[in-house]
C-alpha cells in the first residue's frame, strides 16, 4: 500500500504526486488539478464521491480534462468543534484515497504548518508544486501546459463565502478570480442565493448537482460513534477500522465550545454544527 502516513512536522515534506497524469490524453484541452479543503473529521464516502461527481461534469460539460485529485485536511489549529488531530485525519483520507480510488491523494502540507493557512495559501502552494516544481502537465508533442488549480467545495462552503468577514476580500478575489471553482450542491444549502453575491467571477464558477442525494456529514458520523453505533458503509471500511483501533470520537473532542479561526478573519457563525442534525439524531 502507497498510502501516505503522517510523518510529523519534523520530517521533510515531499509533495505526493504519485497519482498525478503527468502527460495529457487530449492536447486540445487544460489540465487541471481539484483540491478539497476541508476538516475530514472523518473523511466519509460522500467526500470521495464529491472527486467522481466534479469529475463526470468536467468530462462531459467543459473543456477542462482533470489530471489529478487531492483532500487536504485543514491546521490543527483552525480548532472546529470535532477536530481530530491532523495526524488522524491524514492517516484516514490517506487509507480512504489509497484504497479506494486510484487517482485521489492526500496532502499533509497544511496539517504541518505551524498555524493555520487559508485557503488562498493552501491553493497558491498546490500551483507553486504542480507548476513551477513539477514543470506541469506534458502534451503529445512534449510542450508543457500549466494546470489550472481549482478548489472543489460543497455548496455550504460557497455560502459562507457571501457572509461578510468569514473570508479576505483579497483571498476570495484570488480563489474565485485566479483559481475557480466546481461546487457540489449539497442539500439544505441555498446556492442559487450564493451566486448573486459572486455574480463577479460567475465564469469561474461550476455548479455540479447531486443527481443521487447523499447528506451523509462527518457531525452525524462522529454523533453516531459517539453513540455506539455503527457508520460502516458510510465510511470506507479501512477507515471505519482505523477508528475503531485507535478509539477515535468517543466523545465529543477537542473544541467542543469553540468555533473555527480563520487566519484573517472571524470565525463563521455558519460554521457552527447543524444544530438541526444534532437534535435530529439526538432522541
Ligand atoms: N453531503 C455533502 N454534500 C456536498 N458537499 C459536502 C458534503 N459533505 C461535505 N461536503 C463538502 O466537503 C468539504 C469538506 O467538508 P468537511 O470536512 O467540512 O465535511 P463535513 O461533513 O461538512 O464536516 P462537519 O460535519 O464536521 O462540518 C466541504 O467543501 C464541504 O462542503
Ligand atoms: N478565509 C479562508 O480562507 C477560509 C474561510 C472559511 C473556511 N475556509 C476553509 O474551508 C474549509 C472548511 O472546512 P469545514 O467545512 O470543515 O469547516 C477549511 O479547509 C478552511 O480552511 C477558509
Amino acid at each position: 500500500m502507497r498510502a501516505a502516513t503522517w510523518k510529523g512536522p519534523d520530517q521533510p515534506y515531499v509533495f505526493p504526486s504519485h497519482r498525478i497524469s503527468r502527460q495529457l490524453r487530449d492536447d486540445a484541452k487544460t489540465p487541471v488539478v481539484l483540491v478539497a479543503c476541508g476538516s475530514f473529521s472523518p473523511v466519509t464516502y460522500l467526500h470521495l464521491r464529491m472527486f467522481e461527481m466534479a469529475r463526470d461534469y468536467i468530462k462531459h460539460q467543459t473543456q477542462f480534462e482533470v489530471v489529478g485529485g487531492y483532500m487536504s485536511p485543514v491546521n490543527d489549529e483552525y480548532k472546529k468543534p470535532g477536530l481530530l488531530s491532523a495526524r488522524h485525519r491524514v492517516n484516514m483520507c490517506s487509507l480512504g484515497t489509497e484504497l479506494t480510488s486510484n487517482w485521489l491523494m492526500v496532502d499533509p502540507w497544511e496539517g504541518y504548518q505551524p498555524r493555520y493557512q487559508p485557503t488562498a495559501v493552501v491553493l497558491d502552494h498546490f500551483d507553486h508544486q504542480i507548476n513551477e516544481v513539477l514543470g506541469g502537465i506534458e502534451t503529445s508533442t512534449g510542450d508543457r501546459k500549466r494546470a489550472r488549480v481549482m478548489l472543489l467545495a460543497g455548496s455550504d462552503l460557497i455560502n459562507t463565502m457571501s457572509e461578510p468577514g468569514v473570508w479576505a476580500p483579497a483571498d476570495l478575489d484570488r480563489i474565485l478570480g485566479r483559481y475557480g471553482t466546481f461546487i457540489i450542491e449539497r442539500a439544505g444549502s441555498d446556492v442559487d442565493q450564493a451566486m448573486e453575491t459572486l455574480t463577479p467571477w460567475r465564469d469561474n464558477i461550476y455548479l455540479v448537482r447531486q443527481t443521487i442525494q447523499n447528506d451523509v456529514s462527518s457531525t452525524k458520523v462522529r454523533l453516531f460513534l459517539k453513540r455506539g453505533m455503527s457508520v460502516r458503509y458510510l465510511l470506507p471500511n479501512p477507515v471505519v477500522d482505523y477508528i475503531e483501533a485507535n478509539g477515535l470520537y468517543l466523545d465529543d473532542g477537542p473544541n467542543s465550545n469553540t468555533s473555527p479561526a480563520t487566519e484573517n478573519t472571524t470565525a463563521s457563525p455558519s460554521q457552527a454544527p447543524p444544530v438541526l442534525q444534532m437534535s435530529t439524531l439526538a432522541s
